[in-house]
């Protein structure tokens, strides 16, 4: 017997400002990014991704802001780039009311605020939304956030990684094991509402958190959200073999790829987890129309709004490379002017040209996950990194809010469907960690580190932290 076909994950790729990712486009006609700050903003998107039975609405976030490019946060502030930027965890509710099946997977940091209220927040969303959320775990790159918190810097990267370990290991204790299942009782003739016997607090005491408990939520039907994470550090990847379940992956061809997800796999493994315990998931721009022509229209069109200045300043680029010399290195041009390539090893390489940068900002290619065409092409497209690079899903790039979902919906979803490549229908009443595992996999799996804590007697094993601490200088 053939082995089913994979079928595609999709989110909606959002975030609750004007320009994501894709900078300059909010001044395309039609684009609705402005009105991010209008309840009715979200409803629409909301209805628009259940309409196209997404996975979710995936929402990125960040706490400080793009200020080192230019003139501080001028750049930022005239692109509408990720500032203003409303909470993202503040607009789930609103989208849930509106919807049944859909999914939310929202972005928090782990490096600035304490886990206790997180852990709350986060809870109460699963609870009020039946187990539809999920959580990118990011420790945050901005030295700008940093100051925000009282920081005078970043804290080092490594350090970063083990204060989010910790801080998951207080939030498993918090949401795996300070409530048994039956802890809420609810009995009104008996005067019980909770059972004294079955909450207890975690006494959590770290290197980084003292937390007492016990939590204040009784258990959603995940208990832990769906954990997301998208790395590029060792340091990252070893994170995420131990905790996330869903793994944004790159690479810019198909063997980087598979040896990206082999890699984490195997790593997962070394956890004790099982190899296929994670999804992965890119980020992919689809550009879709009925004719190969009409597409490629859309792209130029959509190449004329498209904002250089914006990409700078979100890559953090040290330099304005419009300024200089098409022929340039930009390895060179940095060592003239006494700077070291940071922020822009992201994107670029030193030996490449100042010119051949421009061109790869301004000329839209966003890699290896990125289609224009017809929805038979879009689809051939998907079916290759599905069975080829081995990936599990798509956040969908917003290019044009709502249009490139509304065409995703009604041109592309339907030939998946028609391929055997997407769901027909939601499953009722289905958890966001069931979507993407199965059913009967509504909580974190009895391999996962989590589950440790499951066990009241679990809440006093001895930590095992992922970084050996001799490696810090200093405590933060
Ligand atoms: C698809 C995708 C989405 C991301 N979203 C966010 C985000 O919303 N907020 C954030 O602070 N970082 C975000 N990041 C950055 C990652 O959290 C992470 O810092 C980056 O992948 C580098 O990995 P490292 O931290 O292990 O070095 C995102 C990265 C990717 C690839």
């Amino acid at each position: 017997m053939s082995r089913p076909k994979k079928q595609l994950h999709v989110n909606l790729f959002e975030m609750a400002c004007v320009s994501h990712i894709v900078h300059g486009m909010w001044r395309a006609p039609g684009n609705n990014r402005h009105r991010f700050g209008e309840m009715g903003y979200w409803l629409e998107v909301a209805k628009l991704a259940e309409e196209g039975l997404f996975d979710a609405v995936f929402l990125a976030d960040v706490i400080g802001t793009y200020d080192r490019f230019g003139d501080g946060n001028a750049a930022a502030l005239r692109e509408g780039l990720q500032i203003p930027n409303l909470d993202p965890l503040m607009v789930v509710p609103a989208m849930a009311a509106v919807t049944q099946n859909l999914g939310f997977g929202v972005t928090f940091s782990t490096t600035y605020e304490p886990p206790f209220a997180f852990a709350r927040r986060m809870a109460t969303l699963d609870l009020l939304t039946g187990g539809r959320v999920g959580w990118n775990i990011v420790t945050s790159y901005l030295r700008s956030a940093a100051r925000n918190f009282g920081l005078d810097d970043e804290i080092p990267h490594t350090q970063r990684y083990a204060i989010a370990d910790e801080y998951l290991d207080v939030l498993y204790k918090l949401w795996e094991g300070s409530w048994d299942d039956d802890a809420v009782v609810n009995d009104a003739q008996a005067g019980i509402y909770a059972n004294p016997d079955a909450v207890r607090p975690i006494n959590h005491d770290g290197r980084y958190f003292r937390v007492a408990g016990p939590h204040l939520v009784s258990p959603g039907r995940q208990r832990t959200p769906v954990l997301f994470q998208a790395t590029g550090s060792p340091d990252g990847l070893e994170f995420a073999a131990r905790h996330a379940e869903v793994v944004f992956i790159g690479g810019q061809t198909t063997e980087a790829v598979r040896a990206n997800i082999a890699r984490t796999r195997e790593r997962a493994r070394a956890h004790g987890r099982n190899g296929d315990d994670i999804r992965f998931i890119v980020m992919a721009g689809i550009i879709a129309d009925t004719t190969q022509s009409l597409a490629e229209k859309k792209l130029e069109t959509y190449r004329q709004y498209y904002s250089v200045e914006g990409a700078l300043v979100h890559a953090q680029a040290e330099i304005d490379l419009r300024r200089f010399s098409p022929d340039e290195r930009i390895g060179d041009v940095l060592k003239r002017e006494g700077l070291a390539f940071g922020n822009m090893g992201r994107r670029f390489r030193p030996e490449q040209t100042v010119g051949s940068a421009l061109r790869q900002i301004a000329s839209f290619d966003e890699g290896r996950f990125f289609v224009v065409g017809t929805p038979d092409r879009i689809a051939d497209e998907i079916e290759h990194w599905l069975d080829v690079d081995g990936i599990d899903g798509i956040n969908l790039r917003q290019y044009h809010t709502f249009g490139t979902a509304r065409d995703f919906i009604d041109l592309v979803v339907p030939e998946l469907q028609q391929r055997g490549r997407y769901r027909t229908a939601y499953t009722p009443g289905e958890t966001l960690r069931e979507r993407l595992f199965g059913a009967g996999r509504a909580r974190l799996p009895a391999q996962h580190f989590g589950s440790r804590y499951r066990d009241p007697a679990g809440l006093n094993l001895p930590a095992a932290p992922l970084f050996p601490h001799e490696t810090f200088s200093k405590a933060s």
